[in-house]
């Protein structure tokens, strides 16, 4: 089943790149690595799929709604986390899971234990989260992420900040979500991360795409994702997906 489908995004910051003709397409139980140089329009086409910023141009449907229509609906199945988590630094690490998790429809309150528990923050889940580290801040948002028993997951650099466990956890959690059926769209600068993790991957550089393809053919073609990248990003090979 396909989850999501870019066709021809194009959104431009005051006539500067943002990100041109974005096409990808994501199915259930797969994992697509966005990945770039700084600035290459991973976060701009993750914020237009989820509604945070409008598109110039370019259809986009994820579960086959309309992002500019039916942005609620979607909501209520994608977990995201995109930039700098939102989180509410006076209140405690459970009570934002808490309140987060009232606005999906599909939250069961019995599920933030063993959440916290899961990003190993049951230990802090008293604790005001103004006294996180970044690392926790981010494992909790990964926790947030998760409130809805997403159908489609948003994760853009999650684990930036993370200590060698948290990512390590992250890794076993992404996983997980990816054997029971959950579509990821994920972006991250660490090639051997996105190697382990993902299904599939597109490389984008200066806003438009270079190449894509199934991690599986990259490993056999190139060796490694970071001499595929590389590859990719240095002008030389502009590959059709
Ligand atoms: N709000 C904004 N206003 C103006 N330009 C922006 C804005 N957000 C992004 N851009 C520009 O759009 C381009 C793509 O940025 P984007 O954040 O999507 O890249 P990225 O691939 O996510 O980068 P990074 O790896 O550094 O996170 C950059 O040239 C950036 O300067």
């Amino acid at each position: 089943m396909t989850i999501v489908r870019i066709e021809n995004l194009t959104k431009k910051y005051a006539g500067r790149r943002g990100v041109e003709n974005l096409s990808v397409e994501v199915e259930a139980g797969q994992v697509l690595g966005l990945l770039g140089p700084n600035g290459s329009g991973k976060t701009t086409a993750m914020k237009a799929m989820t509604g945070l910023i409008r598109p110039d141009a370019g259809e986009i449907s994820l579960f086959g709604l309309n992002p500019l229509e039916e942005l609620p609906a979607i909501l209520a199945r994608t977990g995201c986390m995109i930039e700098t988590p939102g989180l509410y630094p006076y209140l405690t690490a459970e009570q934002n899971l808490l309140l987060t998790g009232r606005f999906y429809p599909r939250f069961d309150a019995k599920t933030v234990e063993p959440l916290l528990e899961r990003v190993g923050l049951l230990p802090y889940r008293r604790d005001k989260v103004r006294k996180f580290s970044m690392g926790m801040k981010q494992r909790l948002a990964l926790a947030a992420a998760l409130l809805p028993r997403p159908d489609l997951l948003v994760l853009d650099e999650p684990t930036n900040g993370m200590d060698i466990e948290g990512a390590a956890l992250f890794r076993e959690l992404l996983l997980e979500e990816r054997a029971r059926g959950c579509a990821v769209l994920l972006s991250s600068h660490l090639a051997h991360e996105m190697e382990q993790l993902c299904t599939h991957v597109v490389v984008l550089r200066e806003g438009t795409l270079q190449g894509g393809m199934p991690v599986a053919e990259v490993l056999e073609r190139y060796g490694s994702l970071e001499r595929y990248y590389l590859r990719m990003t240095n002008g030389e090979g502009r590959e059709a997906i």
